[in-house]
This record gives C-alpha cells, structure tokens and sequence, in this order.
C-alpha cells in the first residue's frame, strides 16, 4: 500500500489522539503527520512533546469546510480521525473526504448520539438510563451527527452501582484498545490490492 497520511482531530485532553500517535509510530505505511484543534487551551497540546506538528483552528475556521479541505490536501492528507473532537464537520469537507474521516463515540449507537452527546454527557445519559452495558461505536463521518456507517462496535458490561465516572473509565479502556487497530484495519481495507 501507499503511504497514508492521516491528520487527528481532538479539542480535548487527547488520551485517544497519543494512543494512535504511539500504534502509528510503529507502522511505516500508514503516518500520523497532522494534529489539529480547535481549542487553543486543549490537553493534548501539551503532551505532543514535538511528536507531531500541530494546528489550532478558532471556530469559524472549524465551520470553513473548504480552508480545511485546501489546507488538508496541501498537506497530502488522506485520513481524518476524530478524537475527542467537539465541532460538527462542514459538509464540504465530508465532501472532499467521503469514506475518509472516521470517528469515536463513547456509546452503542445509535443510542446516546446526536447533538449534545459528548464526554460526560453521554456516559450521564446511560447512568440515568440503568443500562446494563455501554461501549464505543468507530464510524464514518457523514453530515449528521453519529450517523455514519459503523465500522465496529464493543461493549463493556455495567455493574450494578457504577458511577457515571466510572462508566466513562470503563469505555475509555476500550477506545485505548480497539480505535487505532480499527482505523488501521479500515485503512488497509480501502486499499487491498
Ligand atoms: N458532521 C459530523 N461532525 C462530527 C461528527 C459526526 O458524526 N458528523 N461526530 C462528532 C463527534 N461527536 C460524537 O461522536 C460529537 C461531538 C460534539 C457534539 C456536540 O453536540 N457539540 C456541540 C458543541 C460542543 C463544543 O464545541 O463545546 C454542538 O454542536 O453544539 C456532538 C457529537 C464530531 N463532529
Ligand atoms: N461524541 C464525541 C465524544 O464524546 N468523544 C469522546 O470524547 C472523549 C475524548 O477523550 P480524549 O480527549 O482523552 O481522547 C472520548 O471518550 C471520546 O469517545
């Protein structure tokens, strides 16, 4: 396969974003060669240590989907991948990148998606709901929310008196393990010769 180059999109703190930059060190065909936020104040800025060149975006940047495909393809990016990224997607660069950018979400979609369903909120939502298990949704990007084709799905059991808090450990352990061989694995399937 060709090399693939893939920009990470975060706003946050960025454990998902280091798990994939540590996979995709080890890989030389598939490279991380962007990180990209749009919050000047997010966590993982702190932590890239130089490992990955860096972009902050303010909020009308985030909504110009065509300053983000030109800037994106100047940089020979062919994979997008969310996570932790807390801004919609403009359409003109779902446009751009069709089946190319892929995204997290800390629940069995399609329950607790949409607008307003991120971090806290999500694993809040499933506590209020007495569910007995939770886990993550890989998908792709499309205009709406939590809408796009899934890629893979794993759940986590909830016991019984499991904090919100604790919800949300349990599902981070499982986006720490399976995200970044998902992306990889999708990755190569587009390209099988
Ligand atoms: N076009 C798309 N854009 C994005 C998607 C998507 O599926 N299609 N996924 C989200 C990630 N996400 C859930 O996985 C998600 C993130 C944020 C929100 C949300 O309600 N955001 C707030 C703003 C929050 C903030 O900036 O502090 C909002 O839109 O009012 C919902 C789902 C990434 N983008
Ligand atoms: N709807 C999007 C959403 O809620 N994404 C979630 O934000 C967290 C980011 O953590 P991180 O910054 O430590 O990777 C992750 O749990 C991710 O699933």
């Amino acid at each position: 396969m060709e090399k693939q180059r893939i920009a990470i999109f975060a706003s946050g703190g960025g454990s998902n974003a280091l798990k994939l930059l540590n996979h995709f060190e080890e890989i030389e065909d598939i490279q991380i060669e962007l990180l990209l936020t749009n919050n000047e104040n997010a966590g993982i800025l702190n932590k890239l240590n130089e490992r990955v060149p860096h972009m902050v975006i303010n909020n009308e940047a985030a909504k110009d989907g065509l300053f983000l495909t030109q800037t994106l393809q100047s940089l020979g990016i062919d994979y997008i991948v969310l996570a932790g990224y807390l801004r919609k997607i403009p359409i003109d660069l779902i446009r751009a990148y069709p089946t190319q950018i892929i995204n997290i979400h800390p629940a069995l979609l399609p329950k607790y998606g949409g607008k307003g369903m991120y971090g806290m909120h999500v694993h809040e939502a499933v506590y209020k709901n007495k569910e007995t298990s939770s886990g993550i949704t890989i998908h792709l990007v499309d205009e709406i929310y939590d809408n796009g084709q899934t890629l893979a799905q794993i759940t986590t059991p909830i016991e019984q008196g499991d904090t919100p808090s604790e919800i949300q450990q349990k599902v981070l352990k499982i986006e720490h393990q399976y995200y970044a061989k998902v992306v990889e694995e999708y990755i190569r399937s587009q390209h099988d010769s």
